[in-house]
């Protein structure tokens, strides 16, 4: 028994066995026929055979005594192999046998895997022992070879299925989900994927366009991270919280003493994203006074600190996103045609979800396990709610789904949410959202026509709008805006004139 302890080379277990079956009982030139991989049946393990005699034990089902054995699955004994026609001595010649009668025996081997084997070998005739004691032995022995066979089979399907796992671990890991938390394998999000990639390493400007919440800012960054600046900053600024006064100081910094206050030197936003990366995020939301002074720092590659005459290099890969028509905001002379010119040299364009509702299912399950975690639930939905997800609309993209979700996890009373449940959360939530993309829509027609310089009332939105916003956009007064179609600005000061908290 020590033998099996050694582990699984059967090649070593097994002719091991048959070696003591050999030297201890007699019961010589043992072998082990199983089904080799043309569906045949051959020796695989043996002890005392030559390799020629090994490989002239091929079998037929029912061919011969050990054929008639693997087929009955009935042990033979062959008392006399001279006097027996069944016998074959196809791999060992009877030449080689002693001169006395030798006896042939052949058992089968218990099922391992719905595979038939059998285990034979030789024994002289006139011996002291019992033949049923070397019976009881080969039973014992064809039942431990079986369980072993039994062990190596499930050992290497738990190989198989440990290499599968490592390849499409490899796989995740590969893909941009895992590296950049882009979730998607729509053909419209891959192309974008791979846009990226191929100009990550380039210096040149990116210009992300999408709707809002398709996940521009989450390319930025993977933008950065794919790119060889992944190890130095990446600096965000939200072009709608630009205040313009301030725009000076916080973008180009100053010297102690620049200014009445300026009792330290403070380093600006371009200079603090030098050797890294600068996301303009709603580049559109930028002054056009604003802008004329970031191209002229873009393409000079260098600031000026404000109380400084000399200036500083800088080496920074600029990425703007957008969900405006830059070209058309550039003829109406509300955008910078050399600005744009500037950033469009590479433009990577995000799909909506409406375009890749494929991606759907995978957001779902991502999400929910994201919040389930956060919120220490286990909220999961049945496929037909999944499905039912799949076929909405979403104005509000990635970010409203995400939210729709969150907002399900925190509130749901049941763990299993049916098609059913969604659509009663989900018509809450989308009359809400309908009600304030509707009011936006109204904004931009004005907007649209640049002659009319739009006068947003405080009275423009209503309390309940302003705050579905804020709950939609978890409080975020910038995203809220947006999608208000109102600025940063705007939004702050309604908040506090409606006394929002
Ligand atoms: N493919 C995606 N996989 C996983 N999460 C995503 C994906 N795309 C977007 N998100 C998530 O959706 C939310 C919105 O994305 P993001 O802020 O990048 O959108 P955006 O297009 O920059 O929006 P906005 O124009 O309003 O600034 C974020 O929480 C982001 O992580």
């Amino acid at each position: 028994m020590a033998l099996v302890g050694r582990g699984l080379e059967l090649d070593v277990v097994i002719r091991e066995i048959l070696h003591l079956l050999s030297e201890l009982l007699g019961l010589n030139r043992g072998r082990v026929v199983l089904p080799d991989e043309k569906g045949r049946f051959a020796i695989r393990y043996a002890y005392g055979l030559t390799p020629e005699e090994i490989a002239r034990g091929v079998y037929e089902l029912g061919e011969g005594v050990t054929g008639t054995v693997l087929r009955n699955r009935q042990l033979i004994v062959v008392q006399d192999i001279d006097d027996d026609p069944l016998f074959l001595g196809r791999a060992v010649s009877r030449a080689h046998l002693p001169q006395e009668k030798v006896a042939f025996i052949v058992m089968p081997i218990g099922g391992f895997r719905n595979e038939a084997g059998v285990i034979a070998c030789h024994r002289l005739r006139h011996r002291n022992r019992e033949l049923a004691d070397d019976i009881t032995i080969l039973q014992i022995v064809s039942s431990l070879i079986s369980q072993l066979l039994q062990l190596k089979a499930a050992v290497e399907e738990q190989n198989q299925a440990l290499q599968q796992q490592n390849v499409l671990l490899v796989q995740a890991l590969e893909s941009a989900t895992i590296r950049y938390g882009i979730v998607g394998h729509s053909p419209a999000l891959l192309q974008a994927i791979s846009a990226l990639e191929r100009v990550s390493d380039s210096p040149s400007p990116v210009l992300i366009l999408g709707r809002s919440g398709t996940g521009k800012e989450l390319f930025a960054r993977a933008l950065h991270l794919a790119s060889s600046r992944r190890e130095h900053p990446f600096i965000k600024i939200n072009c709608a919280a630009i205040v313009q006064s301030t725009f000076d100081m916080e973008f180009f910094g100053y010297e102690r003493g620049a200014f009445q206050g300026a009792r330290e030197k403070h380093i600006g936003l371009l200079e603090q994203a030098n050797t890294g990366t600068i996301l303009f995020d709603n580049i559109d939301e930028l002054s056009l006074n604003i802008q004329g002074k970031l191209i002229r720092s873009i393409e000079a590659a260098s600031i000026n600190r404000i109380g400084s005459r000399s200036r500083i290099p800088i080496n920074i890969r600029v990425v703007a996103t957008s969900t405006q028509d830059l070209q058309r905001l550039t003829e109406e002379k509300a955008f910078r045609y050399d600005l744009f010119y500037h950033l469009n040299i590479i433009p990577v364009r995000l799909p909506s979800l409406v375009h890749r509702k494929e991606d759907i299912p995978l957001l779902v399950e991502y999400f929910l396990n994201q919040f389930n975690q956060r919120h220490d639930r286990s909220i999961s939905l049945s496929p037909d709610a999944v499905h039912y997800l799949t076929e909405q609309n979403w104005p509000g993209e990635i970010r409203q789904l995400s939210s729709f979700l969150e907002r399900t996890v925190l509130l749901s009373t049941k763990c299993i949410l049916k098609m059913r449940d969604i659509h009663l959360l989900l018509k809450g939530d989308s009359e809400a959202f309908l009600q304030i993309d509707q009011n936006r829509n109204e904004r931009q027609e004005v907007r649209s026509n640049p002659s009319i310089r739009p006068y947003e009332s405080v009275l423009s939105h209503s309390k309940e709008e302003i705050l579905n916003a804020l709950k939609i956009n978890r409080g975020n007064k910038s995203r809220a805006a947006k999608m208000l179609g109102i600025t940063y600005r705007q939004i702050c000061y309604r908040i506090k004139k409606l006394s929002i908290s």
